[in-house]
């Protein structure tokens, strides 16, 4: 059995890929105060029959390192997936292409297809939001890091001397509360960010674009967006499917 692993800043997320091509529905875990190792060792406990696992992930060397040990002692076969110049049919825009987020690569590869030789936008709110331009024919132009909705109100929490407090109840750009008053903030920081990148970055690509949107906060930010936007909360899983059919696993 094939299991598809992506292992952000906030969450472990996780599909099982079936031999005819099919995906599972996305599952996720958040770490809270445990390391993100510890979640990545249950998955393997709760998947005791897993072959081969393609992995993403954006955490260190130690992590690789221990997931690497942990999978070779239960005989799993491992492909961490990285960023590098040209692979899969994306040309990574970076002037150092190693540097680039494996999971801002996964996700281009994701998008390629999904846009069907459009030009594509790749918004992924996670514990960061990345932005990302992908030209129609696989080039990657480039793209930028800003805090997720989450990291930002907890930034702002954290750096203030006195005790704030937060509500993502009722949004709403007129709030008469602290609470709701930082949540609406950030959300509509957030989403005037989103759309505002978007309008920008649409100029430097060949139209028509097609805006994808992936992470954990996807769903609920789509809800506040105007425009079109399509919603894939599972991106990542496409992308690792996808790679994992190109290197024609043999030992699943
Ligand atoms: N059940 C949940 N537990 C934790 N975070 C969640 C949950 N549902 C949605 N989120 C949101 O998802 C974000 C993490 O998204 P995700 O794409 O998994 O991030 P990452 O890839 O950085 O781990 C959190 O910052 C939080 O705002
Ligand atoms: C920007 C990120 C922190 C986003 O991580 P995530 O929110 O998905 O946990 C990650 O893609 C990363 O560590 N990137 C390396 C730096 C870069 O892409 O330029
Ligand atoms: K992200």
């Amino acid at each position: 059995m094939v299991l598809l692993v992506d292992a952000g800043n906030s969450r472990l997320k996780w599909s099982e890929l079936d031999a005819s091509g099919n995906i599972s529905a996305q599952q996720a875990l958040a770490y809270g105060e445990r390391p993100a190792l510890a979640a990545f060792l249950d998955l393997l406990d709760a998947y005791p029959t897993v072959g081969h696992i393609t992995l993403v992930h954006v955490l260190t060397h130690l992590f690789a390192d221990s997931v690497q040990e942990a999978c070779a002692q239960r005989g799993i076969h491992l492909h961490s997936v990285r960023s590098v110049a040209r692979a899969y049919g994306i040309r990574n825009g970076y002037q150092q292409p190693t540097a680039l987020g494996a999971d801002r690569f996964v996700g281009l590869v994701a998008a390629q297809h999904l846009a069907a030789g459009k030009a594509s936008i790749v918004i992924d709110c996670g514990t960061a939001i990345t932005v990302d331009a992908l030209e129609c024919d696989g080039q990657h132009l480039g793209g930028l890091i800003l805090p997720g909705l989450q990291l930002s109100a907890d930034a702002l929490i954290a750096r203030a001397q006195g005790r704030l407090s937060l509500s993502f109840e009722q949004p709403t750009i007129v709030a008469d509360s602290t609470g709701r008053a930082i949540g609406s903030g950030c959300l509509f920081g957030v989403i005037g960010a989103i759309e505002g990148i978007c309008a920008r970055m649409q100029q430097t690509l060949s139209a028509p674009v097609v805006r994808i949107l992936t992470g954990g906060d996807a769903e609920y930010l789509r809800s506040w967006l105007h425009g079109d936007y399509l919603l894939h909360p599972d991106l990542l899983m496409q992308g690792l499917a996808y790679i994992t059919e190109q290197e024609a696993c043999t030992s699943c």
